[in-house]
């Protein structure tokens, strides 16, 4: 263990074959992943992204134009800890930022509760940004036939079409509704393949279409999806929101697939709104952000499989409605939520 500060982790998904090898070489090629120690987590036998990028292994650790590169065969809490350990032991160069590949078929929300809950893993890492990689060529079938790709769309926080140079602007549209459908929380972004741009500067990248959450709803191959928007005009009691939310997951977990928003927090005005996350039902840690939120209380995303996002915001609406009219402690508001909830 060290005092050091919390390693920033950002997480690199897409479907296979999205690109994401080639946009890591590219940056790793440009230098723009200097300080970043990069983690592939590749189960294909043989590993090709390693051989394509000359990696060898997590123990053997291989630089390349001042990033640090290494692969793990799946097990990737404890390539974490051995990453951190060799870092605290002075073994590889130093780094203040973790990227991760994941494989193709990887639902990020498992690697994410990784992330958060490990009680070795917490106190050394912070999450930064999920940033999703799709092939504008074949978005909307792979969309349409494959979870994982469903996954790793709801768990975005910025998507990232490639392939633009083979698509043409019909795809672009088309990919941006579906896309927009299934996760209307994600900022959607192209990259042509000469890209260099850091992916997870949002910033830094060009904006295609940023458009104000709304509800929507989508059906893949395999669930009926939808969102909706939760809005509360003032600043929120805290205890009323989290014990709304953890009925919520409580009954409904493994069907909320993601959750984000800004909420004022009642008595705590003065510090700003925090920023409410979810995947699945790993719930990350609030934290508070400069900005103001947009009404001054609450607006939070929620993306819902195979429920009627509806009931969520109803539920949602008259459990705060309720704390508000009686300001009684949160148990004379369980019967309520039960009822809206189930
Ligand atoms: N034309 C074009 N080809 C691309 C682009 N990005 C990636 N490719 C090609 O797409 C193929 C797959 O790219 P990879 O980088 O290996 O994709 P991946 O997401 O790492 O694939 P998996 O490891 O299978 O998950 C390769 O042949 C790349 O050269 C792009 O923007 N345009």
């Amino acid at each position: 263990m060290t005092g050091d500060a919390p390693v920033i982790v950002d997480v690199l998904t897409g479907f296979l074959g999205a690109g994401k090898t080639s946009l890591v070489r590219r940056l790793a090629e440009a230098g723009a992943l200097s300080g970043v120690a990069v983690l592939v987590n590749e189960y294909a036998a043989p590993p090709v992204d390693q051989s394509l990028m000359g990696l060898s292994g997590l123990k053997a650790g291989t630089f390349a134009d001042g990033c640090l590169c290494c692969a793990t065969d799946g097990d990737l809490r404890a390539s974490l800890l051995q990453l951190l350990e060799n870092r605290a032991g002075g073994k590889v160069r130093p780094f203040t930022r973790i990227l991760i590949e994941t494989s193709g078929i990887a639902d990020p929300a498992s690697l994410l509760a990784t992330l958060v809950s490990d009680p070795m893993l917490r106190p050394r890492l912070r999450l930064g940004r999920v940033v999703t990689l799709v092939d504008l060529c074949h978005a909307p079938t792979t969309l349409a036939e494959q979870q994982e790709a469903v996954a790793q769309i709801v768990a975005a926080d910025i998507v990232l079409f490639t392939k633009a140079d083979m698509a043409d602007e019909g795809a672009v549209e088309l990919a941006c509704a579906v896309v927009g459908a299934i996760n209307p929380i994600a900022a959607l972004r192209e990259c042509s393949p000469h890209d260099n741009t850091d992916p997870f500067d949002l910033h830094a990248l060009q904006p295609r279409h940023r458009k104000a959450p709304v509800a929507s709803a989508v059906h893949t191959h395999h669930h009926h999806i939808a969102s909706t928007v939760l809005r509360w005009p003032s600043p929120v009691d805290w205890a009323v929101f989290a014990s709304w939310l953890s009925l919520l997951l409580h009954r409904h977990g493994p069907n909320i697939l993601r959750m984000k928003g800004i909420m004022t927090i009642a008595g705590e005005e003065q510090h700003g709104p925090v920023v409410i996350q979810s995947v699945r039902h790993i719930v990350h840690m609030p934290e508070h952000v400069a900005q103001p939120a947009a009404n001054g209380g609450a607006e939070i995303v929620v993306i819902a499989r195979e429920i009627d996002p509806a009931l969520i915001r109803r539920s949602f609406e008259t459990f705060l409605a309720h704390a508000e009219r009686k300001n009684r402690s949160t148990e004379d508001h369980l019967p309520q939520i039960n009822a809206v909830i189930a």
